[in-house]
C-alpha cells in the first residue's frame, strides 16, 4: 500500500512531534525533511561550498550530526532553502521517500504543496508564535543552550518571514490540507486529531 501524509506548518509548531506519533501509531516510514535543509546548511558553510552541491551530496554521516537540531543550522537551513537550485537536488529523495510501499509521513514546509500535492492526507499544524517560541526555548534550555525566549521569538520570526515569502516553494497550506492549530492542545488531542483524519482516508482493510 502506498499512503503519504503530508505534515507542513512554522518552526515549532509541532509537526515533527505529531509526524513521529502518527509513524508509529500506523507502522509509516517518517522523514523530517527539515533536516535535509539544515545538513545542507551546515555543509555549505563549512565546507564552503555551494549550496547545490551540498545538497545534491548529502551523505547519511550529515544527516546524524548532533548539532543538526541547534539554532545555527536552523538559520543556515532556512538561508539556503531559498535557492531553487537546493529544493530540485532534494526533490527527487523527498518524492521517492514518500511513495514507499508501507506509507510514510513527511513533514516540512511544502510537502503538501510542492513533494506530494496528491498526499492522500495534508495536515497544516500551526501554533502562536508566543507558544511556538516557549516550545523551541523549552527545547533549548534542555539542550544547555543559553538563548533567552526573546532571542528564540525574534529567530523564529525572521526564519518564518523568511519562509513564507520566498519565492521558491513558500510556506502554505496544499490544496485541501486541514489545519491544526495546536497552540491549546495537548500533544497527545494533536495526535489524535491527525490520527482520525487518516482513518478517514486509509482504504479498508
Ligand atoms: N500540542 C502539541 N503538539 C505538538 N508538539 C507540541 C505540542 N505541545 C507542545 N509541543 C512541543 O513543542 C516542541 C516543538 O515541536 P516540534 O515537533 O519539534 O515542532 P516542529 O517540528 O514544527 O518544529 C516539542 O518539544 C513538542 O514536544
Ligand atoms: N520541506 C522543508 C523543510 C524545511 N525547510 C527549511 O528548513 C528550515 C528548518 O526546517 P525545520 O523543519 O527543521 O525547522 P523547525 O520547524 O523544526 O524549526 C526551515 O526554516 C525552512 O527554511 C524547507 O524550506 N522546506
Amino acid at each position: 500500500m502506498r499512503f503519504t501524509v503530508a505534515i507542513d506548518g512554522p518552526a515549532a509548531s509541532g509537526k515533527g512531534t505529531i509526524a513521529r506519533a502518527l509513524a508509529a501509531r500506523f507502522g509509516f516510514a517518517h522523514l523530517d525533511t527539515g533536516l535535509l535543509y539544515r545538513a545542507t546548511g551546515l555543509r555549505a558553510a563549512e565546507a564552503g561550498i555551494d549550496p547545490a552541491a551540498a545538497a545534491a551530496s548529502l551523505r547519511e554521516a550529515d544527516l546524524a550530526r548532533p548539532d543538526l537540531r541547534g539554532a545555527e543550522a536552523a538559520e543556515a537551513a532556512s538561508r539556503v532553502a531559498a535557492l531553487p537550485e537546493v529544493r530540485d537536488a532534494l526533490l527527487v529523495f523527498q518524492r521517492n521517500f514518500a511513495a514507499r510501499e508501507g506509507g510514510a509521513v513527511l513533514d516540512g514546509r511544502d510537502i503538501g504543496t510542492v513533494i506530494c500535492p496528491d498526499a492522500e492526507v495534508k495536515i497544516f499544524v500551526v501554533a502562536s508564535p508566543e507558544e511556538r517560541a516557549r516550545r523551541r526555548h523549552a527545547e533549548f534550555v534542555a539542550a544547555g543552550d543559553p538563548r533567552t525566549l526573546a532571542e528564540v521569538a525574534e529567530d523564529l520570526r525572521i526564519r518564518d518571514e523568511r519562509d513564507a515569502g520566498r519565492a521558491a516553494a513558500p510556506l502554505k497550506p496544499g490544496a485541501g490540507a486541514r489545519l491544526l492549530d495546536t497552540t491549546e492542545m495537548s500533544i497527545d488531542a494533536a495526535v489524535a486529531q491527525a490520527a482520525r483524519w487518516i482513518n478517514e482516508q486509509l482504504p479498508e482493510a
